[in-house]
């Protein structure tokens, strides 16, 4: 009888190779980024975001993790440059947190969990569809920006972590009208990357991850608003994985 993945400790992050044995390949993701053993890469390109604010849909907040959907039918909102190839289309984006503001985030720097952790999910349109992309080694690209608590949040947040809150709708999707995510950027472009899987069930190694050294600002209240759940990955493996830094 399937039972759906989670977080909790029957159906968690170490029982998921029991239904998607991926969840135990070489390139699983999210892994430990220690600076002694980044390389830096001086070939390693700036990326640009290029996304239409009119493009966004809906918001998701299902409890569990909540999600911002984009309408990606054709080349409207699209990450390039970086490591990637080509343009990505932009398909959705959502978060992953902890039940304390000293954990939540996926990815873990030099010893340093964060509170959160915001994915921009992209799928590279050189394939037929998303479905088809997941499937491709170089199919998905996810832009990944930690959320830090601290006193001055980021204004831009709010919208968000407001609508999260508002929308305790289980399941349903609420419309989420003119929003374009690239204000949610920190400073700096500054980012690591390498190559590694879906952090979540069903774990296919697909992604090219972007991750920005700048977190952005939230405030601890917000994050008290978020539901009282950890819908994060602890860190796998790196095996004979590099990864690559833009910056020194
Ligand atoms: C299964 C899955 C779907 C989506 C869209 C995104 C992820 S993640 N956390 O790897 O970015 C996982
Ligand atoms: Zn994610």
């Amino acid at each position: 009888n399937y039972y759906p993945w989670g977080y909790d400790s029957d159906n968690g992050p170490d029982q998921w190779h029991k239904n998607y044995p991926i969840a135990k390949g070489r390139h699983q993701s999210p892994i430990e980024i220690n600076n002694k053993e980044v390389h830096y890469d001086r070939s390693l390109l700036p990326w640009f975001a290029s996304y239409d604010p009119g493009a966004a849909k809906t918001i998701l907040n299902n409890g569990k993790t909540c999600r911002v959907v984009f309408d990606d039918s054709f080349d409207r909102s699209v990450l390039r440059g970086g490591p990637l190839a080509g343009v990505y289309r932009l398909r959705q984006l959502h978060f992953h947190w902890g039940s304390s503001d000293d954990h939540g985030s996926e990815h873990v720097v030099n010893g340093m969990r964060y509170a959160g952790e915001l994915h921009l999910l992209h799928w590279n349109p050189k394939y037929s569809n998303y479905l088809d992309a997941v499937r491709r080694t170089d199919g998905i690209a996810v832009l990944a920006i930690f959320l830090q608590v601290g006193k001055t949040p980021k204004p831009e947040m709010k919208r968000i972590l407001e609508e999260i809150n508002a929308i305790k709708t289980k399941g349903k999707e609420a419309p989420f009208p003119n929003f374009d995510p690239s204000i949610l950027f920190p400073k700096s472009h500054d980012y690591w990357t390498y190559h590694g899987s879906f952090t979540t069930p069903p774990c296919e190694e697909c992604i090219t991850w972007i991750i920005l050294r700048e977190p952005i600002i939230v405030s601890s209240d917000q994050m008290a608003k978020l539901p009282l759940v950890d819908n994060w990955r602890p860190t796998q493996p790196r095996y004979f994985r590099m990864v690559s830094a833009s910056f020194l």
